[in-house]
């Protein structure tokens, strides 16, 4: 099987490069970690990767806004390296994991081809209740053409951030959004593994998202943004209550995204 390379693109204060890349690495992807500021010296870097990721963390330290100075370094600096990967031939992907989703919102890729009745058709803000909030919450993924969520169903995985509210700007963009599979994975209730309303109450909803989001992605599925860390959750026993499981499953449950994207390049 040909074995993509991933981008895996730092900043200062990003904080999840490493275990991104591993888990890449565990898929079968050959991952290396770059800094921004050595794409800005050799923008032909990008040519050697076939994905590109942006990991989590708190890039030039959440200033502003979330994402917003590393969405504005990129559009200014490396805007063929962003289209190369988001547009080109479309035989790319990009991820934005957390931090990394932020960025892609403010860029706007996760939102192209939305009506935008205000400055942008839809944003991650701060979380309701205003505070930074760590821990697992159950997702579900809608049916969506996202080829990081192929053949996913559900996942238990970590979250850790304080701007990650999805607000979109009207139901037009909602609907269309859902209409075209692109509200991706979606919190889910611990109990009963569903979604029975609108915004579910905290704390299956961790921060209010509009539709109970937790990633979107664009109309081709190629590049995806979530809020909650596969790569937090890629062996069983990252699991918290793997001892107390009567059976081991083979992976954790965010491993299945990087196969996925291993395997498109198949
Ligand atoms: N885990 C992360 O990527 C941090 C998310 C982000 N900087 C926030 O707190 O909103």
């Amino acid at each position: 099987m040909p074995q993509p390379r991933v981008l895996v693109l730092r900043a200062p204060g990003t904080n999840c490069d490493e275990e991104t890349a591993f888990a890449f690495e565990q898929a079968g992807a050959v991952a290396e970690r770059v800094h921004v500021n050595r794409l800005i010296e050799n923008p032909a870097l990008k040519d050697r990767y076939q994905i590109l990721c942006l990991p989590g963390g708190f890039s030039y330290g959440d200033d502003i806004a979330a994402g917003r100075i590393l969405a504005t370094k990129l559009r200014q600096h490396l805007s063929d390296l962003v289209d190369s990967f988001v547009h080109g031939k479309g035989d790319r992907l990009v991820l934005g994991i957390c931090n990394g989703m932020q960025v892609l919102m403010r860029l706007g890729v996760l939102t192209e081809g939305l009506p935008s009745p205000v400055d942008a058709p839809a944003t991650l803000t701060w979380n309701d209740h205003g505070r930074f909030e760590d821990r697992w919450v159950h997702l579900v993924v809608d049916k969506t053409p996202c080829v990081f969520l192929k053949d996913i169903e559900r996942m238990y995985l970590p979250m850790a951030h304080a701007e990650g509210k999805f607000v979109a700007a009207s139901d037009e963009v909602l609907q269309k959004m859902q209409a075209e599979g692109r509200l991706a994975i979606r919190y889910a209730d611990g109990e009963t593994g569903g979604i029975e309303s609108d915004v579910l109450p905290f704390p299956a909803n961790p921060n209010g998202a509009d539709a109970n989001v937790a990633g979107v992605c664009d109309a081709t599925g190629r590049v995806f943004g979530l809020m909650p860390h596969p790569e937090r959750h890629i062996e069983a026993t990252q699991h918290p209550f793997w001892t107390r499981r009567d059976e081991q499953p083979e992976f954790g449950d965010g491993m299945p995204m990087f196969k996925n994207a291993v395997e498109w390049f198949a």
